[in-house]
């Protein structure tokens, strides 16, 4: 929330691993012109190496406090026309829920476990589903942050079927009509 009260225009993309948060995050940069922060090239930047990396040398709660920290600085940052794509966790710590919807037009990218398992197979940049047992894994994670994204958001996508672009597009109308109407 900004100082006059208004919600700051910024598009803030939350969603479990592969539901499309980095791909739709760009395309929205591409077609709105607003700036892109992708929090986990953010912190792969500042750390100096890939979030695998982070996790296998520092622990995931070294990453999960690296990640509310930056959250916290785009809040505090009286700053507008930004699409911020999250990491796949940001809602597992109630700090972070509790920011979210201060920050902008939050919209979950929601696809079904066989969509994400598909779209997540195809490299290994996420620690958290490396591993033989990573589908369950992943099945065990979607369901228990399931009312996390829900409770956050403004808008649910449902985006199995539905390419980038397509998502884009579904975004955009329903984030014009959010800004003029609050
Ligand atoms: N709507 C879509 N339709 C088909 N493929 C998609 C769609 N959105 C993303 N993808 C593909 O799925 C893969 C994962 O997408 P992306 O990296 O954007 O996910 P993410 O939500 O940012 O994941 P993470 O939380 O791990 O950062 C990519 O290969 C991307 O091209
Ligand atoms: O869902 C998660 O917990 C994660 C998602 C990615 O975006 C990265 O932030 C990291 O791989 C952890
Ligand atoms: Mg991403």
């Amino acid at each position: 929330m900004t100082e006059s009260g208004k919600t700051p225009k910024n598009i803030v993309l939350i969603g479990f691993m592969g539901s499309g948060k980095t791909t739709v995050g760009r395309e929205l940069h591409h077609r709105l012109g607003y700036s892109l922060v992708d929090m986990d090239a953010v912190i792969e930047q500042r750390e100096g190496r890939p979030i695998a990396k982070i996790f296998e040398e520092k622990g995931e709660a070294a990453f999960r406090s690296m990640e509310s920290q930056l959250l916290h600085e785009m809040a505090e940052i009286d700053d507008s026309r930004r699409i911020i794509s999250t990491g796949g966790g940001v809602v597992t710590q109630e700090r972070n829920r509790a920011l979210l919807r201060q920050l902008g037009y939050v919209v979950w990218l929601h696809a079904p476990i066989e969509t994400i398992l598909e779209r997540t197979s195809r490299n290994r940049d996420r620690p958290l589903l490396n591993g033989p047992d990573a589908a369950e894994r992943a099945r065990v994670l979607l369901e228990q942050r399931k009312p996390w994204y829900a409770q956050s958001a403004h808008l649910k996508v449902d985006t199995a079927g539905l390419d980038s672009a397509e998502v884009a597009t579904g975004i955009l109308e329903s984030a014009r009509y959010f800004f003029t109407r609050i």
